[in-house]
């Protein structure tokens, strides 16, 4: 039985929770400032916690700028103040401006999702991406239009699923690397990376990147790419098309796909598997799927990151999607007639590789 001062406290926590809840948009703004103003910087670089008088110089912004500021840090615990009112970072200050996966996802929320978060419900009621007329009333789905979003929201967008794929691919390729493969296939290759790091793995393979063509465009403009371009042939299609099927001319011996499934509804993804189960088994090849799992992490916070990034696919992404389960990822392959071999994880920051026949 819990004692009446143990209950005052768990109740006490809850409401401290919950108006961090309540005023999450107010501490995430005030981070805002406090980054591009250069306040929270000014605190890291100094070896002696600093004054309001002294951030304000270092700033330029007037001391009751410099006042609001530290009041919401200090009360959501970015900084601390000590006895003589002079502030330094916390320690989640300190991953605020030195964690890079931290930066990725905060400038994920401030730059390409913080507007379009507004229309959530409405997202969720309609199952279309209602966020996206933040940018463009015409716009159905981000996909295409990743090459037309503002530059500081695209940049905000490629940093975000790059780090998180990134850190993946070379882990995934171990894995990969004894098979024998001369030429695979990267549906949702998107600019390349992971077909840049295979083909450094398989010296002597050739690449097929299967994805939107407005990203093919994008790919073949990649300076990443330039002394690999002739290993790389390219398939435009847009697997909503219920009929839509690759047509690739060599003989395949793997199948890859990144934080590709993600971007579909169930039915979708069945849909799509079923069409990739086909071109592996005319070529027996090999099928990889690369997912973060949401109910597959190794800690709260990566758990909390993974639930609130469907956010972005209900909102802006496509309207009907998200970041799967393990058991709705099993189920979807198991539906598209694929079978698993094996499933390696963690893999990277927090992903999971099906492996199937
Ligand atoms: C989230 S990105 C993943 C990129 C990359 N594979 C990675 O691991 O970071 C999803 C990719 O799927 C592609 N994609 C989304 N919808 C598509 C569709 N309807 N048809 C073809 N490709 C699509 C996008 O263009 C994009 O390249």
């Amino acid at each position: 039985m819990m004692t009446l001062t143990q209950r005052k406290i768990e109740i006490l926590q809850a409401f401290e929770k919950a108006q961090s809840i309540a005023f999450a948009p107010f501490v995430f703004q005030a981070v805002v400032a406090a980054k591009e103003s250069g306040l929270l910087q000014a605190l890291g670089e100094s070896e002696t916690a600093l004054s309001i008088d002294a951030l304000a110089q270092k700033t330029k912004l007037s001391q009751y700028a410099v006042t609001v500021l530290c009041d919401i840090l200090a009360a959501s615990e970015v900084i601390e103040c000590d006895e003589n009112h002079a502030y330094r970072l916390s320690r989640v200050g300190e991953c605020l401006i030195y964690d890079r996966m931290t930066e990725v996802n905060f400038d994920f929320s401030d730059r390409v999702n913080y507007a379009p978060l507004k229309h959530t419900l409405e997202a969720l009621k309609t199952g279309r991406a209602a966020g996206l007329k933040e940018y463009d009333a015409n716009w159905q789905t981000i996909y295409p239009h990743l090459k037309d979003l503002p530059k500081d929201s695209r940049k905000a967008w490629f940093a975000f699923d790059h780090f998180h794929s990134d850190s993946a691919y070379q882990a995934a390729l171990n894995i990969l690397k004894t098979r024998p493969v001369r030429y695979f296939v990267d549906i949702g290759g998107n600019t390349g990376r992971f077909t840049k790091k295979a083909l450094a793995t398989w010296p002597e393979s050739r690449a097929c990147i299967v994805d939107l063509p407005e990203q093919i465009e994008l790919m073949r403009q990649n300076p990443d790419l330039k002394s690999l371009q002739d290993r790389i042939d390219t398939v435009p299609i847009n697997w909503l098309d219920p009929d839509a099927q690759p047509l690739i001319k060599e003989k395949v011996d793997l199948i890859w796909m990144s934080q590709f499934l993600d971007c579909f509804s169930r039915a979708e993804a069945v849909s799509i598997l079923k069409r990739v189960k086909n071109l592996a088994r005319q070529n027996g090849a090999t099928v990889a799927i690369l997912e973060p799992l949401v109910d597959h992490q190794r800690n709260r916070a990566a758990t909390l990151s993974i639930a609130c990034s469907s956010l972005y696919f209900s909102c802006l992404a496509n309207g009907n999607s998200k970041f799967f389960s393990s058991e709705e990822l099993q189920g979807i392959i198991n539906e598209s007639g694929l079978v698993v071999e094996s499933v390696h994880e963690p893999i990277g920051v927090g992903h999971s590789l099906y492996i199937c026949g």
